[in-house]
């Protein structure tokens, strides 16, 4: 999927928060945003998400423009920082019931999304009440990941995972990055930004800086 923003804008009553950004994602590379706290990176995330309408400019997911012939993007999935889950249903039966709206994704589909990242069957039968950090992002993960997305968009995917989690998360995203998947990625991790992505963006006061 090619994502290609045109001098998008985006402000909040005086504040910009998105500055003229021009630029494009391209298929099969993993994209990583960074920048300071409060820069714009989860903006810019939920704006190519179609959860935030630009105040001007355009985004085109495969040549189609956002709030204007399409609504999302067709095949995406999407972490944004404090995923909620309803907390009495366990992990797998919160990815069932999601499962259900668009019937892309088998029970076996989400169970061996589990079995990638790192969510065990005693964990996936948990309660999410009970998850801890960790558990609770791997949840949000498998939630992206499940449906097979063409377009990948994750806040911090690497925040409260341990190392062994994290490296095979970063195993994940190369393998659907090589399956020709586009993957956009905000990041202060040094290694997440350096050795997983291809291309690093910087954000700065809401505008691409390098
Ligand atoms: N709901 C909102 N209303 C108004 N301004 C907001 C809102 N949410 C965020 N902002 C502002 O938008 C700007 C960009 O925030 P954003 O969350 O994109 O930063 P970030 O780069 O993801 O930061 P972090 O590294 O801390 O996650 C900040 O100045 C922030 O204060």
């Amino acid at each position: 999927m090619t994502v290609k923003l045109v001098n998008v804008s985006k402000k909040i009553r005086k504040n910009v928060i998105l500055n003229n950004i021009s630029y494009q994602f391209d298929k099969g590379k993993i994209y990583g945003l960074a920048g300071r706290n409060g820069s714009g990176k989860t903006m810019l995330i939920r704006a190519i998400a179609g959860l935030l309408i630009p105040s001007s400019g355009k985004v085109i997911i495969d040549g189609e423009v956002l709030h204007n012939q399409i609504d999302f993007p067709k095949s995406m999935g999407v972490t944004i920082e404090n995923t909620e889950f309803p907390k009495d249903l366990t992990g797998l039966q919160n990815l069932v019931a999601l499962s259900k709206i668009k019937h892309q994704a088998t029970v076996n589909d989400i169970k061996s999304t589990f079995q990638r990242i790192g969510l065990s069957e005693p964990e996936w039968n948990t309660k999410v009440a009970k998850y801890s950090l960790g558990m609770r992002q791997k949840l949000s993960i498998a939630q992206a990941l499940f449906e097979k997305p063409n377009l990948l968009l994750l806040d911090e995917p690497t925040n409260g995972l341990d190392q062994e989690s994290t490296t095979r998360l970063r195993q994940t995203l190369k393998a659907e990055a090589e399956h020709g998947s586009t993957i956009v990625l905000a990041s202060h991790n040094k290694d997440d930004l350096n050795f997983l992505c291809d291309i690093v963006v910087r954000i700065d006061h809401g505008s691409i800086v390098g």
